[in-house]
């Protein structure tokens, strides 16, 4: 579904994604991981197009086997070169990322936010004269999304008043308006508190019944338990790449990254609450 070969970003000297080969599958959920300054985020913006690469390639195929055998579009199973892409035209294909820091209007409603990214997706997003069936729809649609990541109850209060967990599941919800294949979500529990990391598990795991998910998070009792597979960045390389378990026991994660690790443990290099204001607490036990 999306593949980099070579993939390169420098900042002056300094190499932030080192030459990294990587493919994500359809139907997975793949965990990206590593230390901080590794290069996660920056390789997030150059899928997104918010970077442009300085070597390599990015490639997208949308649709699965089983969406071109319901009758998917034309582009559907060819490989289309998107490495000098912007970052409209990776959302209008169908890759969407959900941000590390919090990314909602504050004062619109729940609801607006989700039913404005609906619109923004929609076929009719340029057009002045709306045709008002196609806003019914936004509606609909708006609605079944904060249902799928259990906002209902708070659709109608302005996104300020939402608890930092919350607002995470909003900005999932946003990003679920812009019908996307791929989801890339970029530590969706970085200060989240402990009652809700468990609505957060839940609305990872369900968001990837039906799309491609890359999730970056330090969190590794949710890595561990939620990824098909875990790909790990250290100083921009791609070091490993397997099944959550074969990851946990590789040497070279536990050496660079992963030292120590046990379910249930915290350690000094955790991020998280960095970018968290509100009044909810550091995230989970298990962060690395
Ligand atoms: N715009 C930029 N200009 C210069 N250097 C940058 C820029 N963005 C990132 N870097 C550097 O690139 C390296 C990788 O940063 P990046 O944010 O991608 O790491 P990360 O793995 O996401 O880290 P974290 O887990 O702390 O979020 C770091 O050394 C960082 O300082």
């Amino acid at each position: 579904m999306l593949r980099t070969t070579g993939l390169t970003k420098t900042f002056g000297g300094l190499t932030a994604v080192d030459g990294v080969d990587f493919e994500l599958g359809g139907d997975e959920l793949c965990s990206l991981i590593g230390p901080n300054g590794a290069g996660k985020t920056t390789f997030f913006n150059l899928l997104t197009g918010a970077l442009t690469a300085t070597a390599g390639t990015i490639e997208f195929r949308r649709g699965s086997e089983s969406s071109r055998e319901d009758g998917g579009s034309d582009t559907d199973g060819a490989w289309q070169d998107i490495t000098t892409a912007a970052p409209h035209e990776t959302a209008a294909m169908g890759i969407h990322r959900s941000y590390q820091i919090t990314n909602v209007f504050p004062t619109s409603t729940v609801f607006e936010n989700v039913r404005i990214a609906a619109q923004a997706n929609g076929d009719d997003a340029t057009t002045f004269w709306r045709n008002a069936n196609h806003y019914d729809e936004y509606e609909t649609e708006a609605r079944a999304i904060l249902e799928r990541v259990g906002l209902t109850e708070h659709a109608s209060v302005p996104a300020s008043s939402l608890s930092h967990g919350e607002k995470r599941q909003l900005e999932v919800g946003i990003a679920l308006a812009g019908d996307p294949d791929v989801l890339l979500l970029d530590e969706p529990n970085a200060g989240v508190s402990s009652e809700s990391v468990g609505d957060i598990i839940d609305l990872i795991e369900d968001v990837a019944t039906d799309h491609a998910v890359l999730l970056v998070e330090h969190n590794m009792d949710i890595v561990m338990n939620v990824s098909d597979r875990v790909v790990v960045l250290n100083q921009g390389k791609l070091i490993a790449d397997g099944s959550p378990a074969d990851v946990r026991d590789n040497e070279a994660v536990q050496r660079a990254y992963l030292g120590g690790y046990e379910s249930g443990t915290r350690h000094s290099s955790e991020s998280d609450g960095a970018d968290a204001p509100d009044e909810e607490s550091a995230s989970a036990e298990g962060s690395v």
